[in-house]
């Protein structure tokens, strides 16, 4: 085949291609098509005749349904390929442009400047340090056009490059192709609407409806049809199509189940890795993310104000927490009769209006008080959302409490049942519903111990018989932020890479620039591990800041400084490679989105950050355990409150969750990788 091939010196021939988007209709119906080295190779054809997409498949970035693609004696090094649209970073400057794809292919910097100087004058490109948002769509093709020829390609694949082209340069520009196939024996391959232009081509393709109508010089179809002009001649030709109706797609849809998938030889790379690509790929990167200040100051400034908002929102206790009383046993109907009252009784042990100084004491924590006239009054207060809840205080309570602390055991069952006050409660919030019964709780305890100390009693009497010593580990008094802190730094640091990663590496697909990159020569692995070392490097510095936020500013308990920064820095890596899968396996940005926004809530909901994972329904239990940062908080918990170290399984355990995630999601990144159509997939939007 392959000597068959250079017998003919062809560098390219095309057999029997057949393409569908749908698995209905043939976009490629049965080409055919024979480019001789040192030819300019013209394909024309109306709107939608599926130009592109036999280009596309000719450079390796479309799989093809049936038919054979043969390049018997070229790389991907010897292509020099131009998408129909931009592909490329609109936010890099001209020469970040030519010295990405310089390096992609190995050109040393003096052969780069030179050729940027070369192609600048020819093609009159705008000045080298202009960003390519600044460009007119002219320009922007002439930018496209110039890296294409960088690195002086044995074949040149050009998908309408003089489109939004002033004739005089569209003249100059075929002027240079011409040269470069007469000296330099370069094959080119044009597609273009202006069909007059390629009368200068050697060979033209006209192409209708996903067939190769003729193939051969433009003087001898002109001559042969009769005609006078190429249009004339592509109008008889499409006629004649049009009447013998010769596309048979039913006939094909049948053959076509029969073939196996198809790809160019071009699709396959000569390395596995190389660093030359490699290095490009992190320079393309390093150029995007340089230039885009809102999403540098995303990267950087979200850890930081989450850790604000967490420390600013989450916690503190609510305060001023409206609540009403009512005082039946005693002549004082407000809490300034009360306050009077105790000033009058001072320090002594006055076993009098025992409700007020109850109220006295409630009146200290964060309630505050306001007393009504009636129960009924008090009730409604709560109905109509004044009050959270009420205190009553029934008749004669100060005599009954007094007659139960008095005698103790012995008071009768009516000083008991007449020592309560009854507690109507709003209990719809419940944080706020627990605050206030803590309140009420330690009020009564305040109440008591004062009233204890007053009357020379053993104070620690009255206390319940529970003694809450030191902590082993954490402290005296944890709130719901001590808790939840660690969760807290688990999830920025995971949901941190994944938003960034799915966002970057979907813009870039649907782009064209990763297909424009995989077309000259880079492979997906080298797009994914330069994506890598920056996502890698933007972690650690989010980890960094995360944990000097939270640990230094903040002050939460910190143990095992090292082993946490380990923790979280692969917490954020199983986060990278979990926004690979979905940035690959996702179709759009919206999907992708759904899905990062799913991975984070449940995360979060099941991960031990709003309620502990002991207590998660059965049937969710298994699922909390294994989700990517459930362990990892125990861990952290260990670590930074426990000051536990790895040979503790649940420091562990967090530790093995995180890489066995990461190994799994890499996995499956291979996985989809490995299938022919992610290929196909990762540059779709290259037309
Ligand atoms: N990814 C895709 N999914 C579905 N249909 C597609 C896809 N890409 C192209 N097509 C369809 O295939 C047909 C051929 O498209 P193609 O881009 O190859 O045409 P073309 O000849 O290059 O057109 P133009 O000159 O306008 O660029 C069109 O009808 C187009 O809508």
């Amino acid at each position: 085949m392959r000597e068959e091939a250079e017998a003919k010196d062809l560098w390219l021939e095309v057999k029997n291609v057949y393409k569908t988007y749908d698995g209905v209709r043939f976009v490629l119906n049965g080409i055919n098509m024979s480019v001789p080295k040192g030819a300019i190779y013209g394909l024309l054809g109306s709107s939608g005749c599926g130009k592109s997409t036999l280009l596309n498949s000719i450079v390796g970035l479309m799989q093809l349904d049936a038919g054979e693609i043969r390049i018997p004696s070229l790389g991907k090094k010897d292509i020099g390929f131009m998408p129909q649209e931009l592909s490329l970073h609109d936010t890099m400057k001209t020469e970040e442009v030519f010295y990405y794809f310089g390096t992609l292919f190995e050109m040393k910097k003096e052969l780069i400047e030179e050729r940027i100087a070369f192609l600048t004058s020819l093609l009159q490109l705008p000045k080298r340090k202009r960003l390519l948002k600044t460009f007119s769509g002219g320009e922007l093709r002439r930018v496209s056009l110039a890296v294409s020829f960088m690195h002086n390609p044995k074949l040149m694949i050009l998908d309408e490059p003089t489109v939004g082209v002033d004739p005089v340069l569209r003249q100059s520009i075929w002027d240079h192709l011409l040269k470069l196939c007469n000296e330099n024996k370069m094959t080119i391959i044009i597609t273009t609407h202006y069909i007059e232009e390629t009368k200068q081509a050697h060979i033209v393709g006209l192409m209708r409806e996903g067939v190769l109508l003729c193939e051969e010089s433009p003087k001898s179809v002109m001559t042969r049809l009769g005609c006078n002009s190429l249009e004339e001649a592509f109008l008889v030709l499409s006629k004649q199509q049009a009447l013998t109706g010769s596309t048979n797609q039913e006939e094909n849809q049948i053959k076509i189940t029969k073939f196996n998938k198809v790809l160019s030889p071009l699709s396959k790379n000569d390395k596995l890795f190389s660093f030359p690509r490699f290095k490009a790929e992190l320079m393309k990167n390093y150029f995007f993310l340089s230039r885009n200040i809102p999403l540098l100051l995303y990267l950087f400034g979200l850890p930081i104000v989450s850790c604000l908002l967490f420390n600013i929102g989450i916690g503190y206790e609510p305060n001023n927490l409206r609540f009403g009383a009512v005082i039946d046993d005693i002549p004082f109907d407000t809490l300034t009769g009360c306050e009077r009252h105790l000033k009058e009784i001072n320090q002594s042990c006055n076993m009098d209006y025992l409700s007020c100084q109850y109220l006295y004491e409630m009146e200290k924590t964060n309630l505050n008080l306001k007393v009504y006239d009636y129960l009924d009054e008090g009730l409604e207060a709560i109905k109509k959302n004044d009050i959270w809840g009420l205190a009553y205080f029934p008749q004669n309570f100060t005599r009954n409490l007094g007659l139960r602390i008095e005698f103790g055991k012995d008071a009768g069952s009516e000083a008991v049942d007449n020592s309560l006050v009854d507690i109507y409660l709003d209990r719809s919030n419940r944080v706020i519903d627990e605050l206030i019964n803590l309140n009420i709780r330690s009020s009564f305890r305040a109440f008591i111990e004062s009233l204890f100390s007053r009357c020379g009693w053993q104070e620690r009497a009255s206390d319940i018989p529970i003694n809450f010593k030191k902590p082993i580990y954490g402290i005296l008094t944890p709130t719901f932020r001590d808790y939840a802190a660690p969760a807290i730094v688990v999830v920025i640091l995971f949901s941190m890479p994944l938003v960034y990663g799915v966002v970057i590496i979907i813009e870039e697909k649907n782009s064209g620039t990763t297909g424009r990159s995989i077309a000259a020569g880079v492979n997906l692995l080298e797009v994914l591990l330069a994506h890598s070392v920056i996502q890698v490097s933007l972690q650690a510095i989010q980890t960094c800041s995360t944990m000097f936020m939270m640990f230094y500013i903040y002050e939460f308990q910190f143990m095992r400084p090292f082993l946490s920064t380990i923790l979280l820095f692969l917490q954020g890596v199983t986060g990278v490679s979990l926004a690979f899968v979905i940035a690959i396996a996702c179709d759009n940005l919206p999907i992708a989105s759904a899905c990062c926004t799913f991975s984070v809530i449940s995360s979060i909901v099941l991960g031990g950050m709003i309620w502990p994972s002991q207590g998660i329904h059965p049937i969710l239990k298994p699922i909390s355990i294994v989700m990517p940062i459930t362990l990892p908080v125990e861990s952290l918990r260990g670590l930074t409150q426990r000051g536990w170290g790895l040979s503790y399984p649940p420091v562990w355990l967090g530790f093995l969750t995180c890489i066995c995630w990461t190994i799994f999601f890499i996995f499956i990144v291979y996985l989809i990788l490995r299938k022919a159509k992610a290929k196909a997939f990762l540059s779709k939007k290259i037309r």
